[in-house]
């Protein structure tokens, strides 16, 4: 799968998102070294807070079907630049992406850009900051 395959995975599921409140859908496709993708679309509720970005469901699908092998991932929205993924969508990426690995962002007219995990969210925090515990 290259990446304009990744994109239409991701534009393909943007269809399904449910967005009455912001109509603004957002579509994720996540890559898995082993070739499977997994698609997610943003998901809001009349509670605005308890919606839930494109991104997270096609990683929390993945993380849900015991799968950890992300390869790469991509993000379309309609939106002036490559849409940005929001701040709580990067520290959950970095819970569970490489640092290394590319997560490609996109819009609608394909204006495209790739950064890698550690570009997109330098300096996270991670488990390696937690107080290690004594048995
Ligand atoms: O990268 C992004 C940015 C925003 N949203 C969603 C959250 C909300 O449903 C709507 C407007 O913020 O877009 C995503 O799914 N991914
Ligand atoms: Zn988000």
């Amino acid at each position: 799968m290259d990446q304009n395959q990744l994109f239409e995975k991701a534009k393909e599921i943007r269809e399904r998102a449910y967005t009455p409140y912001s109509k603004f859908p957002v579509g994720a496709a996540l890559l898995t070294k082993s070739g499977k993708v997994y698609q997610g679309c943003n998901i809001e509720n009349a509670a605005y807070p308890v919606s839930l970005c494109a991104e997270r469901v096609a990683i929390f699908k993945a993380i849900s079907d015991g799968v950890t092998d992300f390869a790469e991932m991509a993000v379309v929205a309609d939106t002036g630049r490559p849409v940005s993924p929001c701040g709580s969508c990067r520290q959950v990426m970095s819970e569970f992406f490489d640092k290394k690995m590319p997560i490609h962002i996109g819009n609608l007219e394909d204006d495209r850009k790739t950064m890698s995990m550690e570009e997109l969210l330098p300096f996270s925090f991670e488990s390696a900051d937690l107080p290690v515990e004594d048995e």
